[in-house]
């Protein structure tokens, strides 16, 4: 938590406990149903809470505005940001039915108002977003195929609607293909070598009807 309020110095006492709570709850559903590794649960807050919470160094999200999660797994990036941008809707997604289960259980635990989470493929959701987020789903080739047309028009944001997607890696050959995305290291966000590869990839995509 500590780290969290390092980085993130503004939460408010009811951010705070819905942070710290995080770790009871998924300590008590991931031994029911395993969502996160059983030795990362451990390192709950810096592998999956503050690494989700990269992408906010990146983008703030306005009030109002609605954000995909593509494959949340256990919750992540999509309920560290949701507990952020009270204000911002979240829609989290994933093809594993038990995955979301557990993922309700988070969010009625931290009695979040903001967030919905549905068992569904990426490529079936109907729905526009301003943004879409992501961590360790696919390559960007298919990530972009999949989403596409699920960009909104316009947005109040100060960039244009896209993928802020969190990677790993040497990612030279996986983004050949899209020269407008912007790679943000997170170990310099952070100044944090535990972040050494990480990365998180801007890509924004032009609103297609
Ligand atoms: C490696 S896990 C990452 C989970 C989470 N994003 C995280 O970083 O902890 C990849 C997730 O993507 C989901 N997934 C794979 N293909 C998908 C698709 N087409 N639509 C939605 N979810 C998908 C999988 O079920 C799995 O839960």
């Amino acid at each position: 938590m500590e780290e969290i309020l390092k980085h993130f110095p503004n939460l408010t006492p009811e951010q705070i406990s819905q942070f710290e709570k995080l770790e009871e709850v998924y300590t008590e559903w991931n031994a029911k149903i395993n969502v996160i590794s059983r030795k990362d649960i451990h390192e709950l807050y810096t592998k999956h809470v503050l690494h989700s919470l990269g992408i906010a160094k990146v983008m703030e999200f306005l009030p109002g505005a609605s954000i995909l999660d593509v494959g949340t797994g256990g919750g992540f990036p999509g309920i560290p940001l949701a507990i952020l941008y009270p204000e911002t809707k979240f829609y989290l997604i994933d093809i594993i039915a038990k995955k979301i289960r557990v993922v309700n259980e988070v969010i009625n635990a931290l009695e979040l108002k903001n967030v919905v989470a549905e068992q569904k493929r990426a490529e079936t959701v109907d729905e526009k977003f301003d943004f879409i987020v992501s961590r360790a789903v696919t390559n960007m080739p298919d990530f972009v195929s999949w989403i596409r047309h699920k960009t909104k028009k316009e947005n109040n944001h100060e960039f244009t609607n896209g993928i802020l997607y969190l990677k790993g890696g040497d990612l030279t050959e996986e983004l050949k293909d899209f020269p407008k995305a912007v790679e943000f290291e997170l170990k310099n966000i952070f100044d944090d070598e535990f972040f050494d590869t990480k990365k998180v990839v801007y890509l924004p995509l032009k609103y297609k009807g």
